[in-house]
């Protein structure tokens, strides 16, 4: 069989979600902090309480080396008596300020967190174009939101924190000897500022890739399973899965170069901890200090620099929270950062070519084999659920290639599922299927699509850009196939008119185009895969009767010659040109000819014929 080997899914390049990381952080932290300047007071206690827990470690740490190594001397106790009971205090005070610490740094930050979600709230009810429904809003109000109160409660308060006991730390050791506060400043430095700086050179790029990525793959798994059919009926399936698994691979890739990158950094911090320790206690030594307190000075430089090293975490941490707080801020309208997602990818240079002509046919996204593509259906049950009523009762039907035929009736006829039936969706219980002489259960996975496809009842449109939609239907389709497509289905002008064209983002199941576009889109597509047997379930629905019609016209037109074409229809108006019309009902056909007959032969189909008629007439009647 001719045509494409393979069929792509619609591509979700992370641009999708736009560059992470993109925006200016620092001016979106700014915006974060004047939503905090409020609360400013409870913040900076929060800060001092964290300080405290700190201080509290590292005297403790000191003092309790001093005992121990003063109490290796057999003082009289009395000259002990204070370190004593200053050991206790501190390790009672220190669990204390913690607690206090988490306390109000919580109480804070909860605080500012209602507002910001208020805002936020209400900057999305305000922006037409995120709905509050769509998955991305949600993570907007739900995981945005809370990289705020990470940036508080996880880079802010610890830095604050620990650059307070530091300072502390240099003029307590300054008090013992100056030289060796000299080399501990140095050490806390590198510790507090050099390695922060290096930690967060090292995981920028990986972490600024992480996010989009993580959100590509959250949207590979909707549209893998909402997209299932349709992913199926374009024989993509294959292709969407190893697009994901690749996805999958990148991003623990990515998580192992972030995890090593945080192990060497860690490492280097425990190292620069021993030999700082080691630089003071050589300078305190060489400068005179008693034993005792070389020992001090060398127990408290290990302490002080291990908190020092918080501020690496906190740059990590800042790192990650880049691209939330930039959405956030952005959202807000206090930056001009770009936001991630609200914007469609940037516009690919178009590509040189002729104007296509509207309604042109469509060039054949799989040509025919050579052999015929009849269809026939003989003696054809489906049942959903053993003991139901059969959804198709012995149905048999011949659809010989290039024939157009309409299939009409009642709801729950079993018209959408003859098209399953057809599209291999649905396996009959019993009776036979073939398509050019073959049974159609012998077609392979990926062979049936590029023989039977369409449109689906409810055809799923892809996170991703109109292009991209429209290539899953026709893979190497250039710029006029495009075209010509969405010609037929009436959404060229409307493409014309984005500033973005094809590479307008549709949004989350489609939730950024209305419903007419979103079929439009869908048919658009089946008209770029142009299978010999072409299955249009309702086609023009959600359409007013006067676009329905034009669109079933042009979508006719742009059917290549010799292609078959089953048009499942509620609309009895425009069938006239069809070589034949089926009307099914409860899974039997109970009628066949063409309009011409059909509406002069009494039945359902001249009843409902004269209903849509008049109800059609009424519709006009009223239009303006
Ligand atoms: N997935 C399913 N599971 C169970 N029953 C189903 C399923 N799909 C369809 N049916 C049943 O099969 C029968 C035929 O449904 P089908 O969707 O083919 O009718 P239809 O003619 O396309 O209806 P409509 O015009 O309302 O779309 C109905 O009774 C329906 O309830």
């Amino acid at each position: 069989m001719a045509g494409p080997a393979t069929v792509d899914p619609p591509v979700r390049t992370t641009d999708v979600n736009g560059p992470a990381g993109a925006g200016p952080a620092g001016a979106a932290e700014r915006v974060v902090l004047r939503l905090a300047r409020p609360y400013l007071g409870r913040l900076v206690g929060a800060g001092l309480l964290a300080a405290a827990t700190e201080f509290a470690g590292l005297a403790l740490m000191a003092t309790a080396t001093w005992l121990l190594m003063s109490a290796a001397g057999r003082p009289p106790l009395d000259r002990l008596t204070v370190a004593i009971v200053a050991v206790r205090a501190l390790a009672i005070s220190r669990g204390v300020f913690r607690y206090t610490e988490r306390l109000a740094g919580h109480d804070a930050v909860l605080r500012i967190i209602t507002d910001v979600r208020a805002r936020v709230f209400a900057a999305l009810a305000a922006r037409r174009s995120a709905p509050a429904r769509s998955g991305d809003a949600l993570s907007r109000l739900v995981s945005d939101v809370e990289t705020v109160q990470d940036l508080l409660l996880r880079v802010l308060v610890p830095a604050a924190g620990a650059v307070l006991v530091s300072v502390v730390a240099v003029g307590g050791a300054a008090l013992i000897s100056p030289p060796a506060a000299g080399v501990l400043a140095v050490g806390l430095l590198v510790a507090g500022v050099a390695l922060p700086v290096l930690a967060t050179r090292l995981t920028r790029r990986s972490a600024a890739e992480l996010a989009p990525l993580r959100g590509a793959l959250a949207a590979d798994a909707i549209d893998l399973t909402h997209g299932a059919a349709d992913l199926a009926a374009f024989g993509a399936t294959a292709t969407a899965l190893r697009a994901a698994t690749d996805r999958t691979r990148r991003l623990a890739r990515l998580e192992r170069r972030l995890a090593a990158a945080g192990f060497a950094v860690d490492a280097i911090g425990t190292l620069l901890a021993g030999l700082t320790a080691g630089a003071v206690v050589l300078v305190a030594l060489a400068s005179g200090v008693p034993g005792v307190l070389v020992g001090v000075l060398a127990v408290g430089t290990l302490t002080a620099v291990e908190v020092a090293l918080a501020l690496v975490g906190a740059a990590r941490q800042r790192t990650q929270l880049r691209t939330g707080l930039t959405r956030v801020a952005a959202l807000l309208g206090d930056t001009r950062a770009r936001v991630p997602g609200a914007g469609p990818a940037p516009r690919e240079e178009p590509t040189p070519g002729a104007e296509p002509m509207a309604g042109a046919e469509l060039t054949p996204g799989v040509a025919s084999e050579g052999g015929t593509h009849d269809v026939r259906l003989d003696d054809v049950t489906v049942r959903y659920r053993a003991g139901a009523a059969p959804a198709l009762d012995r149905m048999s039907l011949d659809l010989p290639a290039g024939r157009r035929v309409a299939v009409v009736g009642p709801s729950g006829a079993g018209k959408s599922t003859l098209a399953a039936v057809l599209t291999g969706a649905v396996q009959p219980g019993s009776g036979r299927v073939t398509v050019g002489g073959r049974d159609l259960s012998t077609y392979a996975e990926d062979e049936l699509p590029r023989v039977v496809g369409g449109l689906l009842a409810e055809a799923y449109v892809f996170h991703a850009t109109v292009r991209e939609n429209l290539l899953l239907g026709g893979p190497g389709a250039g710029e006029e196939e495009l075209a010509a497509a969405a010609a037929a289905a009436g959404l060229l002008d409307w493409v014309r008119e984005q500033p973005a064209g094809w590479d307008t983002v549709v949004g989350e199941e489609g939730s950024q185009l209305s419903g007419g576009q979103r079929q439009r889109l869908a048919l658009a597509r089946a008209l770029l895969a142009a299978p010999p047997v072409l299955v249009l379930d309702e086609p023009t629905e959600g359409l007013d009767p006067a676009a329905a019609d034009a669109v079933l016209a042009s979508t006719l037109a742009a059917t290549p010659a010799g292609h078959s074409v089953l048009l499942i229809s509620h609309r009895l108006t425009g069938l006239a040109g069809l070589d034949e019309i089926v009307v099914l009902d409860a899974g039997r056909v109970v009628q066949r000819g063409r309009h011409g007959d059909l509406v002069a032969t009494p039945g359902w189909y001249r009843d409902q014929w004269l209903l849509q008629e008049a109800a059609e007439r009424g519709y006009l009647a009223l239009a303006p």
